[in-house]
């Protein structure tokens, strides 16, 4: 298995204090990462390495093979498929969920008189069907739900048949039905074999979709543990990373966790 994505010694400084620090970490083809850590632990600042926006200040990152900083990274970034609020905010409100899918094939976020391929057009329609958002195609984006958007940019994302899915707090936001339909659906995504590597930042435990392999433990910018998901999410690691006792619970491929009781 080759790495999709490889960190070495990397570090980011800004205003003279760094973001993260010394973050050797790697994502082997198939693998399914979540990455977890208190605000602030710098989550995305490291997937906004893995999506060539943000290079480090010192170390080495490789995004599929290709190191940062000798690479055309326009040349990158439609290989790298990515889902964040920041980026939602970027899109149309006006613009129809197809199109909101179909101009990541072009890499744009609104229609400009290009022409689609039918091809391209059938794939949008596939990956909304997938999603579940086929009855919304003809919808403009603007007038969608919180939990019906975030589907779309998950469409949107794998619309270039990425090697590397990056998705940035996905169920933030959701309510309970919203977020188990999305942590079911990812669910699926990540038990096909063909799908591409994912990397998911979370903020809890419970939107850990089944069939995640490894994650990455994060606490002031250091990898406080990072691994195969079973060894390594323990009541021990989490209440470290968040700094209080936690127990955590695994359960039929999913995960919970909740604080002990204060002593009286
Ligand atoms: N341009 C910048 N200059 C200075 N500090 C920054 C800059 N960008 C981010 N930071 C700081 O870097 C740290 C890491 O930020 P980052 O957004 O990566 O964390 P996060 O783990 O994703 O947090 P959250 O869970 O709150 O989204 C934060 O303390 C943030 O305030």
């Amino acid at each position: 298995m080759s790495d999709v994505l490889e960190l070495v010694d990397v570090s980011v400084v800004r205003g003279g204090g760094p973001l993260v620090e010394q973050i050797t970490w790697s994502v082997a083809e198939g693998e399914r990462w979540v990455v977890v850590g208190p605000n602030g632990a710098g989550k995305t600042t490291l997937l906004q390495i893995a999506s060539t926006y943000l290079f480090p200040t010192s170390g080495t990152a490789a995004v599929l093979g290709e190191k940062l900083g000798s690479v055309d990274v326009f040349e990158l970034r439609p290989r790298v498929g990515m889902a964040s609020a920041s980026l939602a905010d970027r899109l149309p409100r006006r613009e129809k969920v197809l199109d909101i899918v179909l101009t990541a094939a072009y890499g744009m976020t609104a229609t400009w008189r290009e022409r689609y391929e039918e091809s391209d057009e059938d794939r949008a329609l596939f990956l909304l069907d997938q999603l579940g958002m086929s009855a919304f195609v003809e919808r403009r984006f603007g007038t969608l739900s919180e939990g019906e958007r975030k589907r779309v940019q998950i469409a949107r994302a794998l619309m270039t048949d990425p090697e590397l899915l990056l998705l940035d707090e996905p169920a933030a936001g959701l309510d309970l039905g919203g977020r188990e339909d999305l942590v079911r659906r990812l669910g699926r995504l990540a038990a096909d074999p063909i799908a591409p590597a994912m990397v998911m930042v979370s903020h809890h435990v419970e939107e850990i979709p089944s069939g995640f392999t490894h994650v990455l433990m994060l606490r002031q910018g250091k990898v406080l543990a990072a691994g195969p998901i079973e060894e390594t999410l323990t009541s021990r690691n989490l209440s470290l990373c968040f700094g209080l006792p936690l127990v955590v619970k695994q359960r039929d491929a999913r995960w919970s966790a909740q604080g002990l009781p204060l002593n009286a």
